[in-house]
């Protein structure tokens, strides 16, 4: 028999699995494990959802018997029970007498869902496996796994998707909950009819008494002072109530320039996870999913060959494949990696000729720091632009073929000496300020699929 409290010995099981496992699998599943009872020899621990459940036991149990047998030199079986719902996930007896008059507008809101965007329309692979098990998290246990969750990754990644298959799963649960899809610019506009018309009492309310809201491309409010004024209260109202927000953007919340840091912070509150671009096997999985749920018959070496040339953003690579479909229906050919070569001779020429040049460079970088490429080129010498301009020299360096001194030049005649400072003193930064590795990452994403 172990001889050792329960809160003592998982505290000490926690503190070890600390350290094996990455900080979000450790903030993820093993945060919210609750350790139940000891007895003999039985540790038993309860978690919140079914999901969690599955997931730590396939994946944790081993790891936490051997923790505990090297630690206190005794084997102990572990049991893993999912926690009844909480008091606050039952509808409030008001609210449910509510519901009748709510039922009339459930279809308002699931009407601004996808059909197609769901779970098990989703593949799921390294590079999103986590916003995958996050977004799934949320669903079943809306505004109790995480809150805010934040989604974050490039362009046509699936994002709205995850959004999406959340908004389903939550009202398949509960029809008559109140989920709502919004893109941040949606928000805006509406939020500038309501001030033009009068109508704030309205907006407020129909916001204010969402239980789901999911908020996509947050990044748009980034400098638009009323709108993030009202998105606050918004996320008060909602956050306070208990009620689940999900925010998407295509970058992590410390890169939206502009942001208020109230509102940056409460978009820290909860969890962040990134989404990155699929590897050659998930873009295959996505295809064959695609044709399946479409009920097209591709061969195996056609996929293969599709995933392999369109390799960055998922809507790409699904319209690639439709386009195949359709030039090899419209010339009566059979589905041939030659064919789908012949069908996606442009858009797969344009990726080989795709150079990239400073110029680009430039403008990515000057759009992110809301700068203008003239100012690289100026003598100004200010941290709020010499930082940036030192950024993209660094980037410049890393992604072109250009020599010291041609950098130099395009950036405003400058010393190729100037050039490799800049150069050596980013690296060294990124190297000690993960803030600053993460900014020159997404760049460097972006200038790359550009
Ligand atoms: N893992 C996946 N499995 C299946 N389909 C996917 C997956 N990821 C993305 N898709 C599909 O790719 C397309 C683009 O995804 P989505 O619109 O969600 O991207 P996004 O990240 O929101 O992009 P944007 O930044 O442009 O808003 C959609 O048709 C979506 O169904």
């Amino acid at each position: 028999m172990i001889n050792i409290g329960l809160e003592s010995l998982w505290a000490d099981v926690v503190d070890r699995l600390k350290n094996e496992l990455s900080t979000p699998s450790f903030e993820t599943w093993v945060r919210s494990v609750v350790p139940k009872s000891l007895d003999d020899n039985v540790l038993t621990l309860e978690v919140p959802t079914e999901f969690t459940r599955e997931l730590i036991a396939a994946r944790y149990t081993d790891l936490m018997r051997d923790l505990v047998h090297n630690t206190f030199g005794q084997a102990l079986d572990i049991r893993i029970m999912v926690a009844p719902p909480k008091p606050e996930t039952v509808m409030p007896k008001e609210s449910r007498s509510k519901v009748s008059a709510r039922e009339s507008q459930p279809s308002e809101y699931a009407s601004r869902l996808n059909p197609k965007y769901t779970f098990e329309a989703f593949v799921v692979g390294s590079s999103n496996r986590f916003a995958h098990a996050a977004s799934l998290a949320v669903a079943e246990m809306p505004a109790r796994a995480y809150n805010p969750l934040f989604l974050y990754g490039g362009v046509g990644l699936g994002k709205t998707h995850l959004m999406h298959a959340i908004g389903h799963v939550v009202l398949k649960q509960d029809a008559a909950l109140r989920v709502l899809y919004v893109s941040a610019e949606n928000f805006t506009n509406e939020l500038i009819n309501a001030i033009q018309d009068n109508k704030m009492v309205p907006f407020r309310n129909r916001y204010r008494t969402i239980d789901v809201l999911l908020i996509d491309d947050i990044q748009f409010v980034g400098g638009k002072e009323r709108t993030q004024e009202e998105f606050f209260h918004t996320f008060e109202a909602l956050h306070g109530a208990h009620k689940q927000i999900v925010i998407s953007s295509d970058r992590p919340p410390k890169d939206i320039q502009y942001l208020e840091e109230r509102l940056r912070s409460r978009f820290e509150w909860g969890l962040i996870t990134d989404i990155q671009p699929p590897d050659l096997e998930t873009r295959m999985a996505i295809l064959s999913k695609k044709a399946q749920l479409e009920n097209l018959s591709v061969p195996d070496e056609v996929i293969q060959f599709i995933a392999s040339k369109i390799d960055t953003n998922i809507r790409e690579l699904e319209g690639a494949l439709i386009r195949v479909m359709a030039y090899g229906s419209i010339t009566r050919q059979t589905l041939t990696p030659d064919l789908a070569y012949e069908a996606l001779k442009d858009v797969i020429h344009e990726t080989r000729k795709k150079v990239i040049t400073i110029r680009l460079i430039q403008e990515e970088v000057a759009r992110h720091f809301d700068l203008r490429v003239e100012e690289f080129k100026a003598k100004k010498r200010t941290k709020a632009v010499a930082h940036p301009r030192q950024i993209a020299m660094y980037i410049a360096r890393e992604l072109t073929d250009a020599s010291l001194p041609k950098i130099g030049e395009e950036f405003g005649g400058r010393d190729h000496t100037t050039v490799m400072h800049a150069c050596e003193k980013v690296l060294r930064d990124r190297t000690q300020d993960p803030q600053l590795n993460q900014t020159i990452q997404t760049l460097i994403k972006r200038i790359e699929s550009h």
